[in-house]
C-alpha cells in the first residue's frame, strides 16, 4: 500500500518535493493532499500537481484520515506552532530543517511525537543521499584511517530573499545552509557531542548572521570547521581527512552527486524532474521520501539516518553557535 502524504506549506520547497515524489514509484508513494494559509493557493498548487485535495488551513489536513504522514514545507519560525498541530493531531511527520529555532521548540516537537506515538524526521535531506550512505560505509570500514580533520563550507548569496535576511522570518546563514555543514560534522562523528565550540561571525544590520566561522573539537583530538554564508558563494563541498586517506564531497554538498575517495571520482546521478524546480537537485528529496517509507514500513518512530537525538544535539550546537555571535530570535524568550 502507497504511503499517503499531506503537504502543509504550498510554497518553494513544497513544489519541489511534490516534484521529487513523481520520480518515485506511484504504488510507494501518494500525495494525497495539500494545505495552505489560503485555499486559493492551496488549490492553484493541487491543480499544478495532480494532488486530489486542498485545504485552506493546516488544521483540516491533519484531520483527514487519508494522510498517513505530513511533510512540513513552512518557513522556519512555523515549524514548531504548525508541528505541534500536527503531531498532536496523531500524524506522523518529515519536518523541513532546520527542524525548529532553537533547543526549547525541538525538545517540545520530539516530546509531542513521543506522547503521540508517531514518526518524526528532521528532513536533513542530505544523510538520505546514497553518496552520504557510501561516506558512512567507508568511514566505517576506517578506510581513510583515523579521522583528524573535517571541513565544510555552504555559500549562497541570499541577501534578496526575504526568509533569509528577516528576524522575524527566522533568518540568517547559520539555521538556514550552516546547518548542512554542521550536521555533516555530526554525521562523521557519528552524533558525538563537541569538546568546544568557537563561532565567529558578522551580522546584517537585522541581527541576523550573515557569515560565520565555527571551530569544534571533539573527543581524540579530532578537529572541524564550518564556515558559510548568505552573501557570497563558496566551494560548498566537504572534506574528510584522515591518517591514510582523504573522502571528498564534492559541491553542492547538501545535495552531493560527486564523492571523491583518495583521487578517485564517482558519481551518484539523480533522476530528472518533470517541472522546473526552485532549489539545486530537488530531485533528491526523494531519498528521504523514501527513507520515510522504509521507517514506516518497519514500525520505527525515527529514522537511524538522522536519529532525534541528533537533530537536538545539532541544535543544542546552533543554540551555542548563535549565542557566541549575538543573534537571539523572540523564541529564545518564550
Ligand atoms: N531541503 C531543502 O533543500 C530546502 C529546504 N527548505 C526549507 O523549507 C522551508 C520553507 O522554505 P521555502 O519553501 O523556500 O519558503 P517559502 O518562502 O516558499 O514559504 C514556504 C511556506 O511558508 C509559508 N509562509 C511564507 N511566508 C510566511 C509568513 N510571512 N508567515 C507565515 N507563513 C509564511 C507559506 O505557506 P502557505 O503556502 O501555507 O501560505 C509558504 O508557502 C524552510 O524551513 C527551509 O529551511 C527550503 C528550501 C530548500
Ligand atoms: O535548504 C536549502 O537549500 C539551500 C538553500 O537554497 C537554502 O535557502 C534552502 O533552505
Amino acid at each position: 500500500m502507497a504511503t499517503r502524504w499531506g503537504l502543509c506549506g504550498a510554497g518553494k520547497i513544497s513544489h519541489d518535493f511534490s516534484v521529487a515524489m513523481k520520480t518515485l514509484p506511484p504504488g510507494d508513494h501518494q500525495i494525497v493532499a495539500v494545505a495552505a494559509r489560503s485555499l486559493e493557493r492551496a488549490q492553484e498548487f493541487a491543480k499544478k500537481h495532480s494532488i486530489p485535495k486542498a485545504y485552506g488551513s493546516y488544521e483540516e489536513l491533519t484531520s483527514d484520515p487519508e494522510i498517513d504522514m505530513v511533510y512540513l514545507g513552512v518557513l522556519h519560525t512555523e515549524h514548531w506552532r504548525v508541528g505541534l498541530l500536527v503531531l498532536q493531531a496523531g500524524k506522523n511527520m518529515l519536518c523541513e530543517k532546520p527542524f525548529a529555532m532553537n533547543s526549547r521548540e525541538v525538545g517540545d516537537l520530539i516530546a509531542a511525537s513521543k506522547k503521540s506515538n508517531v514518526f518524526l524526521m528532521e528532513a536533513i535531506w542530505s544523510r538520505c543521499f546514497p553518496l552520504h550512505r557510501e561516506v558512512r560505509r567507508l568511514l566505517a570500514e576506517d578506510a581513510i584511517g583515523d579521522v583528524k580533520l573535517v571541513k565544510a563550507s555552504f555559500g549562497s548569496p541570499q541577501l534578496h530573499i526575504l526568509r533569509s535576511v528577516e528576524k522575524e522570518l527566522g533568518g540568517g546563514a547559520l539555521l538556514d545552509i550552516g546547518v548542512y555543514t554542521l550536521q555533516f560534522v555530526l554525521m562523521v562523528f557519528n552524533g558525538e557531542r563537541p569538546e568546544s565550540i568557537h563561532a565567529t561571525g558578522v551580522l546584517l544590520n537585522s541581527g541576523v548572521d550573515e557569515s560565520m566561522v565555527v571551530v569544534m573539537k571533539f573527543p581524540r583530538n579530532r578537529l572541524a570547521i564550518c564556515f558559510f554564508s548568505i552573501a557570497v558563494s563558496l566551494p560548498n563541498d566537504a572534506t574528510i581527512s584522515g591518517t591514510k586517506g582523504t573522502i571528498r564531497v564534492l559541491g553542492p554538498m547538501h545535495c552531493p552527486t560527486t564523492l571523491e575517495v583518495n583521487g578517485k571520482m564517482t558519481q551518484y546521478p539523480l533522476p530528472e524532474p518533470s517541472l522546473p524546480l526552485n532549489f539545486t537537485n530537488s530531485t533528491g528529496l526523494r531519498y528521504e521520501a523514501e527513507e520515510v517509507r522504509q521507517c514506516l514500513l518497519k514500525g520505527l518512530k525515527e529514522s537511524p539516518k538522522m536519529p532525534l537525538s541528533e537533530s537536538a544535539l545539532l541544535t543544542e550546537v546552533m543554540d551555542e553557535c548563535r549565542k557566541q555571535v549575538g543573534v537571539v530570535f523572540n523564541q529564545d524568550s518564550q
